[in-house]
């Protein structure tokens, strides 16, 4: 597969002002985003998300480094090509961006009518767009009489009116109630599938991540931590903020009541662990078999399974009577079945029964 977008060792810096030190925001970055895929950004507040999306049009320039984007330097075009290029890359925000005193339809039409296209061929190209994002009897509201949804599917009609290769989603679904924002990414979805436009979208949600990306690169602190497919990084998350996005999202954190009685040592009671089977192995009874194959009575305390992709994976917090040799024997079996295995801490014997 060829890629649509480069970053090579790309650096983001902010100059110190009077009331804040520099920043960092993106360090000597290497991304590739290949054509045709939704490609994910996920981080917490301030990890540089916003900055590595704005670089991929330009928006920010990079303070070194290079952006290509359908083969082209981006920061080696003069202005006028510059805005030439952008024209493949549309882009989506939070706050939708629309303009108050324009109708639906002149709002879609706006980067037509500044890119010099006659009325009859502009209306030619904004029907069909506001019917393909389900807006056709809508063309004549304003934005204050629609919905978020409804504003955001403006948002996606206008970033697609110049029928770009490249679609940015800044944050688009983060103004949105969980209903609207599944619909917008169904939506997202369709669109990258039907016009096979490569997708890259900013978000802290991994809900949003596990309804559409394909891959996803984890953003920590202006570096990229972990970047995989999304069936490998919600099965098999390897770096700590990873874990700890992941558990948020998907409710497989330790329950309150047990996380108060956490210990870090061994208090001569249980081992707490967070067990994570995928594919085939999210059915297989391989509990049931490290009790017949150790004698280890195992206790369930909490788990789910979730389906990512097509993939199953699931998640149990187990209780295990046991440490030192015992319970590193039990690790090495469960990880001999596939299953990923983080310890969380200890428990006092007592908490088992109340479970
Ligand atoms: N224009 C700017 N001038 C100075 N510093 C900035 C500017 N924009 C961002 N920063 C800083 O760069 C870092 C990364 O910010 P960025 O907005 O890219 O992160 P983010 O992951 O998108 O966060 P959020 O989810 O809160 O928007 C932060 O420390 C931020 O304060």
């Amino acid at each position: 597969m060829s890629s649509m977008i480069r970053l090579e060792a790309v650096s983001k810096r902010y100059p110190a002002r009077k009331d804040s030190a520099a920043v960092t925001a993106l360090s000597e970055t290497d991304l590739t985003i290949d054509r045709g895929e939704i490609f994910g950004v996920i981080g917490r507040s301030g990890a540089g998300k916003s900055t590595l999306i704005r670089l991929i049009n330009l928006l920010e320039r990079p303070s070194s480094g290079r952006v290509e984007v359908d083969g082209v330097d981006l920061t080696a075009l003069d202005a006028s090509r510059l805005r030439a290029a952008r024209r493949q890359i549309g882009m989506i925000f939070q706050h939708f961006n629309l303009l108050s005193s324009r109708t639906v339809f002149d709002n879609v039409a706006l980067p037509l009518e500044l890119a010099g296209l006659s009325r009859a061929e502009i209306k030619s190209k904004v029907q069909p767009l506001l019917e393909l994002v389900g807006l056709a009897d809508k063309s004549g509201r304003y934005p204050a009489e629609l919905s978020g949804g409804q504003k955001q599917r403006v948002g996606i009609a206008r970033a697609l009116a110049t029928e770009p290769k490249v679609l940015l989603c800044d944050e688009a679904t983060s103004a949105l109630d969980p209903e609207t924002t599944r619909s917008i990414l169904a939506l997202l979805g369709d669109i990258n599938e039907k016009l096979g436009i490569t997708i890259v979208l900013i978000t802290h949600e991994m809900q949003v991540i596990k309804q559409i990306c394909h891959r996803v690169a984890v953003l920590d602190a202006g570096a990229v931590v972990e970047l995989a497919s999304v069936e490998s990084v919600f099965t098999r998350p390897r770096a700590p903020i990873t874990r700890s996005l992941l558990s948020a999202a998907t409710g497989d954190d330790v329950p309150p009541h047990l996380r108060a009685r956490l210990s870090q040592h061994p208090i001569g009671g249980d081992t707490l662990l967070r067990l994570r089977f995928s594919g085939p192995h999210a059915e297989s009874p391989v509990i049931s078999r490290l009790t017949k194959a150790q004698g280890i009575e195992v206790s369930i305390l909490h788990g789910q399974v979730d389906v990512v992709r097509h993939a199953s994976f699931g998640t149990l917090i187990v209780a295990l009577p046991v440490a030192g040799d015992a319970l590193a024997a039990a690790i090495r079996f469960l990880e001999s079945e596939n299953v990923v295995v983080e310890p969380l801490g200890y428990l006092p014997a007592s908490l088992r029964a109340a479970g």
